[in-house]
């Protein structure tokens, strides 16, 4: 399965958007003494409707922000007799997400998703408990930037497995973009090694991904709104309305279980290669198999598709600006020299190529309305009541447009990060693109640096451009994206080549370390 195909419904990020688009809409009703507290602006809700048909069904957060102008930087809207709050500045977003985490950290629920397709195993969808604490930690000891540079040389031989092949066929670097994060991502998770872009397990893993699409727009299904329905069995009569296309548990259920138990029994036999599921079985000692089997599975399932988003976010505005790709190039010679490949020792030094890699953080804002939350109790900001059970769209992709915080935010200008001889870098959108508070993402930092060593590695080994026209000038790059939760740049033809006649031995020879 191609994950362009798949982006719409990672259930990593269950497009929340749907909440706002479905069937059967309630308006909001308030208690009395709540009524005393304005709600946030927003569009006028329609009897019984509210704003669902206020709604666009196209790159939403889009509308969200040029809404702005209109109603400020909150946004409310009725929903399904689920209220919604959509966040368009990072201020608020630290105010509410970060500061106010204890009642801020809820998730909002979709029954299709979670109870009749399976993903109630996911931490993303689990409310803040002491479940989602522990899976939290798993992660964050997992992942702790202490423990980063074990997981380096995996990350450095996947790059250079990825030139190879890119040199082996060009024509085809997405997938071999794609197999290189997929092969960090496999090796990490269970010990297992993608050696091409047929392997078996991210074929499994392709599957369990996409059976969120089973739950169409989250939202659109009648068990979303009336959940009692999960428990009619499918032989029922009516109990088509939550019928999924045949295979889709199965597919899930083998997602989450083939890879797991392969590593159980390589466990038995001894010859399990240390890795997130072995170290947390160990840690563990059986007393929570479904929560390290669950946090595995999540680790490819939120963090593969994400992570190609923002690397080919930055491959795509790298080519499109040959005057940066330059600049890059330039700052690598300098610091690792022409005999050998990057690696992580040079990044200190590499502080332009830093500034790129958070610059294609903010311009592509991969997740651009993040992972919804949801209030945990009634809260009042700012003079506006702000009800329990209200969904709360941090929209990302406003905060890392906010012309406020990053002039001419359309370019994509790495300098804006830039430090020393008087400059004040602006706002660094890392602390917004990963999401805030308690939900924060634990995965945001090997994220980077597989982003990092990719990047590195790609633009130090080739020359990169777009197709030429027929006097042999590149041809301007599309930069529209394809929009769903998690955003990605159009695919384009790249002409790739070598930057040095010693390249090819080097990418060789990097392939045989
Ligand atoms: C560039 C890559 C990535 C981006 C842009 C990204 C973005 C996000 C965002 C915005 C959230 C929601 C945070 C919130 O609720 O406020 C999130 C949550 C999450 N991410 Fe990532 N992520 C990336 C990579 C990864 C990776 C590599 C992993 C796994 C190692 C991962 C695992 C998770 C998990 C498990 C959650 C849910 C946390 C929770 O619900 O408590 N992500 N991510």
């Amino acid at each position: 399965m191609n994950t362009e195909t798949v982006t719409s419904y990672i259930p990593h990020l269950p497009t929340p958007l749907a909440v706002a688009l479905c069937a059967l809409p309630v308006v909001y009703a308030y208690t009395s003494s709540r009524q005393k507290k304005a709600l946030p602006p927003g569009p006028k809700p329609l009897p019984l409707i509210g704003n669902v048909l206020d709604v666009p069904r196209e790159a939403a957060w889009k509308v969200f922000k040029e809404w702005g102008h209109q109603y400020g930087d909150m946004i409310f809207l009725h929903t399904l007799g689920k209220p919604m709050l959509i966040v368009n500045s990072a201020d608020i977003a630290f105010d509410l997400l970060d500061k106010r985490s204890g009642l801020y950290s809820f998730r909002p629920q979709f029954a299709m998703a979670n109870e009749v397709i399976g993903w109630k195993f996911s931490l993303t969808s689990m409310d803040y408990s002491e479940k989602s604490k522990r899976q939290r930690k798993y992660m964050a000891s997992y992942f702790a930037k202490a423990r980063l540079p074990d997981y380096y040389p995996v990350q450095v031989r996947e790059a250079h497995q990825m030139l190879n092949e890119i040199l082996d066929d060009p024509n085809d670097y997405r997938n071999a973009i794609r197999r290189n994060a997929a092969g960090v991502t496999m090796m990490i998770t269970y010990g297992h090694r993608v050696k091409s872009k047929d392997d078996e397990f991210i074929a499994i893993a392709d599957k369990g991904v996409a059976t969120i699409e089973a739950a169409g727009a989250v939202g659109a299904h009648i068990v979303d709104f009336v959940p009692w329905l999960r428990f009619i069995p499918d032989w029922f009569p009516g109990a088509g309305i939550k019928r999924l296309p045949p295979g889709t548990r199965e597919n899930l259920q083998a997602f989450l279980h083939v890879p797991f138990d392969q590593v159980k029994k390589r466990m038995a036999a001894g010859t399990a290669i240390p890795c997130y599921t072995t170290k947390l079985l160990e840690q563990t000692k059986g007393q929570d198999d479904e929560g390290v089997l669950g946090t595995a599975a999540l680790v490819y399932s939120g963090g593969m598709d994400t992570t190609m988003s923002a690397i080919f976010t930055a491959f795509t505005l790298i080519v499109a600006n040959p005057l940066i790709q330059a600049r890059i190039q330039a700052e690598l010679d300098l610091v690792v020299g022409k005999d050998r490949l990057p690696d992580f020792s040079d990044r200190p030094r590499l502080p332009y190529l830093q500034c790129v890699i958070s610059e294609a953080l903010r311009w592509g804002a991969s997740t651009p309305v993040g992972v919804p939350h949801r209030t945990s109790q009634d809260d009042v900001y700012r003079g506006y009541l702000i009800p329990k059970d209200t969904t709360i769209l941090a929209n990302q992709y406003a905060m890392l447009h906010d012309e406020r915080v990053y002039p001419d935010p359309a370019r994509f200008n790495p300098d804006r990060f830039l430090e020393g001889e008087g400059r004040t870098p602006q706002q660094d959108p890392r602390d917004i693109a990963f999401g805030f508070g308690r939900r924060i993402c634990p995965g945001k930092d090997i994220a980077e640096n597989t982003m990092w060593i990719t990047i590195a590695c790609m633009f130090y080994a080739f020359k990169i451009t777009s197709e030429l026209d027929k006097e042999g000038n590149p041809l301007p790059v599309d930069l529209e994206y394809e929009e769903f939760s998690v955003r990605h740049p159009k695919p384009f033809k790249a002409i790739i080549k070598p930057r040095h006649d010693t390249t090819v031995d080097l990418i060789r020879a990097g392939n045989e370390a």
